[in-house]
C-alpha cells in the first residue's frame, strides 16, 4: 500500500512526511528534524529573528536538541539547557517533571542538573521544542523552568500542530494539520 504524505514547507525547504496513526482515528504528519541539517538551520534563522530579549534556550531531549544548539549558535549563546528525560548518576539532585506528549502517550520525566539551574535562575528563558501540538510538553518545561527562578519569556517551535496554533502566546513558522477520521 502507498504511504501517505503531507507536503510541508517551511523556511524556504520541502519535506514529504509521513502520515503516520498514532491513536484510534487520530493520523499526525510525522516531522523528525534529528538528521536533518538543511531544515534545522533554516529554520533556525528565522526563528532567531523572532526571539528578543532571551538570555538562555530551554528545551527537551530528544527532537529539540539540534534545533536549539542551531539557535544558540546563532544568536551567539555560548550554552542552552536540555531537559533530559531520565535521571542520570550524574545529576546531583536534579529538579524533575512530569510530561504526556501527544506522540509517546505515557509519562516521561524531564530533569534539569544543578548546572542547568543554575543557567536558568533569575534569566529570560525562552522555551523551544520542534513541534508544539497538546502543549503539554512545553507547559511541563515551563513549570520547571519557573522552579528552578527561570522567567519563561517565549515559547517557540518549528511547527503549531493542529490547535496549537490558535495560542497567541507560541512562536512558530508554520501549522501542522493533525488528521482525524
Ligand atoms: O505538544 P505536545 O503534545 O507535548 O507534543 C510535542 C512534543 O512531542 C514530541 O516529543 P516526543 O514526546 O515525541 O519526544 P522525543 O522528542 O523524545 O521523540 C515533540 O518533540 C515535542 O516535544
Ligand atoms: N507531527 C509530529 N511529528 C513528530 N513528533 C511530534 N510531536 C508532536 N507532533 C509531532
Amino acid at each position: 500500500m502507498q504511504k501517505e504524505l503531507y507536503k510541508l514547507e517551511v523556511a524556504g525547504v520541502t519535506r514529504e512526511l509521513p502520515i503516520i496513526q498514532i491513536a484510534e482515528n487520530l493520523k499526525i504528519a510525522s516531522f523528525v528534524i534529528l538528521g536533518d541539517v538543511e531544515i534545522v538551520e533554516a529554520a533556525s534563522v528565522q526563528l532567531a529573528k523572532k526571539l528578543a530579549d532571551v538570555d538562555i534556550l530551554v528545551t527537551a531531549e530528544a527532537k529539540g536538541i539540534p534545533l536549539v544548539y542551531e539557535l544558540a549558535k546563532q544568536l551567539h549563546m555560548k550554552h542552552y539547557v536540555v531537559a533530559q528525560k531520565s535521571v542520570k548518576p550524574y545529576m546531583d539532585n536534579p529538579l524533575i517533571n512530569e510530561v504526556v506528549s501527544i506522540t509517546t502517550q505515557k509519562k516521561q520525566l524531564l530533569c534539569l542538573d544543578t548546572e542547568d539551574v543554575a543557567l536558568i535562575k533569575g534569566k529570560r528563558v525562552a522555551i523551544i521544542d520542534d513541534v508544539i501540538s497538546t502543549g503539554e510538553s512545553i507547559k511541563a518545561l515551563e513549570d520547571l523552568v519557573e522552579q528552578a527562578g527561570g522567567n519563561v519569556v517565549a515559547r517557540a517551535a518549528i511547527l503549531a500542530e493542529g490547535d496549537a496554533a490558535l495560542h497567541d502566546n507560541i512562536i512558530f513558522l508554520e501549522n501542522l494539520p493533525i488528521f482525524r477520521d
